[in-house]
């Protein structure tokens, strides 16, 4: 891969702080392992938002699949519909949905608020009609990160021959991704009003935030600081995690993504009561190795070691783990 596209994949905002905590995060957490629990009969199903799904293991929205791939986003997805799983669909993707769609599994579409409200129930609608089965708001990006390796790289745009294809409008033209600091909670409500497609917050950390969107009706929220791309210095997600899962008290799901590296990853954080995460780098790393086929084994690895690590922990199912199974040392 170009090394400039490499840095815009791995790299994060400001000194990378938030990126490594992530990862160090885990690193942190003892699993308590139970015994004799009968855990031969796994099943590592789950359902997000109405989503069926084979692990508790989503692929999370990425920009610029094209750069790390020539097959781009529906190699990704072909992956993750090999695994059954599902993959959440960036704004910022390099082929319209309805290609990526043709891969069969199940999608989730990211959607970015844009301040053009005419413009942003285009793009919903037309996300709604390729099949994708939820959306994804994400609301940790009134303004764009700032990205040193990109600024040093001189990376601030796709390529010649690269468009974010479903930042097209009805003409046909592209129009550029913005960032809308003007958003507020209004714009769920509105966005409630646009689409019968359930609604999950992206990049919430703060417990208080999490009340909110549960009283703003949406179906999901997902722990997340944009794998440290947005915020330097923003909380790791394993240790946000208690506090928002405290807040909305069962009453929605709380996913998580940011340094999700390992089964045993994953094992901590469903304990800890996600009910999945998603996972980004991974799946950028295995599309760059390997195109559909690196991504079906990045996800089957995962999917792997989770199985295993839940047998070893003495959990049949992803429910059975506990908080108390868990410790920070
Ligand atoms: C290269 C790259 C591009 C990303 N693009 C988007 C995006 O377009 N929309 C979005 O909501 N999040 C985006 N994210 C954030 C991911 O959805 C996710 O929160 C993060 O990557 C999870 O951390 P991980 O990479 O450690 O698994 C991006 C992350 C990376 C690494
Ligand atoms: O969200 C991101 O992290 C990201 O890298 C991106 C890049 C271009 C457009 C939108 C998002």
């Amino acid at each position: 891969m170009d090394p400039v596209h490499q840095d815009f994949f791995e790299g994060g905002a400001g000194r990378e702080r938030t990126v490594a905590a992530n990862e160090r995060a885990f690193q942190r957490r003892w699993i308590v392992p139970r015994v004799l629990r009968a855990t031969g009969d796994r099943d590592l199903r789950t359902t997000v938002a109405g989503t069926p799904l084979a692990a508790p293991v989503l692929v999370a929205p990425t920009a610029f699949h094209r750069l790390a791939h020539p097959d781009g986003e529906t190699a990704t997805a072909r992956g993750a519909a090999a695994v059954g799983t599902a993959m959440v669909v960036s704004m910022a993707a390099t082929q319209p949905v309805e290609e990526i769609a043709s891969a069969g599994g199940p999608l989730w579409f990211q959607l970015y608020p844009q301040p053009d409200l005419d413009f942003t129930e285009y793009v919903v609608k037309r996300a709604e009609s390729a099949g994708c089965r939820a959306l994804v708001v994400t609301v940790d990006s009134p303004v764009f990160g700032r990205r040193e390796r990109d600024l040093r790289n001189g990376f601030t745009d796709l390529p010649s021959g690269y468009a974010c294809e479903n930042m097209r409008d009805a003409a046909g033209r592209v129009r550029s991704i913005a960032m809308d600091a003007t958003a507020g909670w209004d714009r769920i409500a509105w966005l409630r009003g646009v689409t019968g497609l359930p609604i999950l917050l992206k990049g919430i950390l703060h417990p208080a935030d999490a009340r909110l969107a549960v009283e703003h009706g949406v179906a999901g929220v997902i722990v997340s600081n944009h794998g440290g791309r947005q915020l330097d210095g923003a909380i790791p997600t394993l240790d946000a995690l208690p506090a928002v899962v405290a807040a909305v008290d069962g009453q929605i799901p709380v996913l998580l993504d940011g340094g999700v590296r390992c089964g045993t990853d994953v094992v901590v954080a469903l304990a800890l009561g996600a009910r999945a995460v998603l996972v980004g780098r991974p799946v950028v790393r295995g599309l760059a190795a390997g195109g559909a086929v690196g991504v079906r084994e990045a996800l089957e690895r995962l999917a792997t070691e989770l199985d295993l690590a839940l047998a070893l922990a003495g959990a049949r199912r992803p429910v059975d783990l506990t908080p108390d199974q868990v410790v920070t040392r």
